[in-house]
């Protein structure tokens, strides 16, 4: 386990925000189920995209790089093959949840069986909504105790399938992804306020850039044609909103920074940071090639996390250190991440000095003047790692960081653009 000494340090200039994840996800799949080659450029190979990678090759896709320098986004060609085939039957996931929603409902075109696999968290994060689906259209699975390892034979059909909005919308993406190849329409009706909206939307959007087509009725029900054809694409990935929020954060709380490579049209739903920052005073600048922010003192707000779960905790950060009270709610799902985030993020920060409680559904947080340095943990989640490093450039004294590997999740390379915009980490024995 590695552990950083983060010392007090302001960031600023400019840094290139890494491709986001959950479209390189899509893109990969897309490409995959493609008669024919893609390509795909700027590509991480985080921790996730690799399990993605990884499972498509045992389920019959080739995978080839190209131009790959150690560290930087590469390109990637895939030949994709609409039926799939079983190349290797079990399927690791690793941490990603991603990985595993998206990828289950793809290998039934195989008719299995094919065992899922994964590590940390992701062992026990929840599958119900999956294995009602296999209850109800027949096909036979084993679990451990309703946890990974899973193992899957049969094959879905066209037809209903319910799902409810609030448990995580990756059942619904990867569902989207299975039903245009079956060889009838399906439905996916979402029986409660669907939540993480706009995962959806790039996974609609990704299907619409594969030629395929979704019917999207006001986010209740989906009709999804069966009989459909993906198209092999060619396509550059842009900047992760997720992650261009450490950045954004950082920049608010010292002395200003700019993000490049980030899509001011996107449709990544955590573009949503942009408006919960201006709400709480922050100073955003766009110019024609970055997105930028100014110091600013921001002030507590009411934040609703249904829509952005991955930008609460550093959010938290923002919050704790912003005048008067932050209330974060509709943020229950964040139990089912990586870490217990809600938790997580409230255990960590208070060890710093934050003053937040945690609730049911999300957090309090009382603003406090300045925090004070400590020992944390990152519960081996990538986003609690990075938010304790947006952290440590307003304390007063320095934070001891234990996993802080964990980035290699999504952002194998966070401690070097950490320390490329002036913040100052090393390894340190904790004896
Ligand atoms: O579809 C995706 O790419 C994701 C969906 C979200 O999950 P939920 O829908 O479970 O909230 C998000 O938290 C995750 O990091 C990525
Ligand atoms: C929750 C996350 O990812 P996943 O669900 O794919 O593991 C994340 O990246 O914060």
């Amino acid at each position: 386990m590695t552990c950083l000494r983060l010392q007090p340090s302001t960031l600023t200039g400019e840094i290139r925000i890494p491709p986001s994840k959950s479209i390189s996800h899509r893109a990969v799949i897309c490409a995959a189920l493609a008669e024919g080659i893609s390509s795909i450029d700027n590509l991480v190979f985080s921790e996730d995209i690799s399990a993605t990678l990884d499972g498509l090759v045992s389920l019959g896709t080739t995978v080839g790089e190209v131009s790959v320098n150690p560290g930087e986004p590469g390109a990637l060609w895939l030949e994709g093959n609409p039926k799939l085939q079983i190349a290797q039957e079990t399927i690791n996931c690793r941490e990603s949840g991603s990985t595993l929603r998206f990828l289950i409902p793809l290998a039934t075109l195989t008719g299995g069986p094919v065992t899922f696999t994964g590590a940390g968290k992701l062992v026990e994060r929840p599958l119900d909504a999956y294995y009602e689906l296999f209850q109800l259209h027949g096909i036979e699975y084993q679990t451990r105790n309703g946890y990974l390892p899973l193992t899957i034979k049969g094959r879905f059909s066209p037809g209903e399938y319910k799902l409810k909005g609030n448990v995580s919308s990756q059942f619904i993406t990867g569902l989207m992804f299975l039903l245009p190849l079956l060889d009838g329409d399906s439905r996916i009706v979402i029986t409660t306020e669907l939540e993480s909206r706009g995962y959806v939307d790039l996974t609609i959007d990704a299907l619409e850039k594969s030629g395929i087509t979704v019917q999207n009725n006001a986010y209740r029900e989906f009709f999804i044609p069966g009989k459909q054809r993906y198209k092999a694409i060619n396509c550059r990935i842009e900047g992760d909103y997720s992650q261009a929020a450490f950045w954004l954060v950082a920049g608010t709380l010292g002395s200003g920074l700019k993000c490049l490579d980030i899509n001011a049209q996107s449709l990544q739903g955590d573009r949503m940071i942009l408006d919960i920052m201006l709400a709480m005073g922050a100073r955003i600048v766009w110019t024609d090639d970055s997105l930028g922010v100014l110091s600013a003192q921001t002030v507590g707000t009411v934040i609703d996390a249904g829509q952005c779960p991955d930008l609460v905790p550093v959010l938290a950060v923002l919050a704790s250190l912003s005048k008067g009270t932050t209330r974060i709610i509709n943020a229950g799902r964040l139990r089912i991440k990586e870490s217990d985030r809600l938790k997580a993020t409230a255990s960590e920060l208070n060890k710093l000095g934050a003053r937040i409680q945690e609730l049911q559904e999300g957090l309090l947080i009382e603003g406090v003047e300045t925090l004070h340095g400590g020992t944390v943990d990152s519960w081996n989640d990538h986003r609690i790692a990075m938010a304790m490093a947006v952290a440590s450039i307003r304390c007063t004294e320095p934070v001891f960081l234990t996993g802080a590997e964990a980035v290699k999740k999504s952002y194998p390379h966070f401690w070097q653009d950490f320390c490329k915009l002036g913040g100052r980490a090393d390894e340190w024995n904790m004896g």
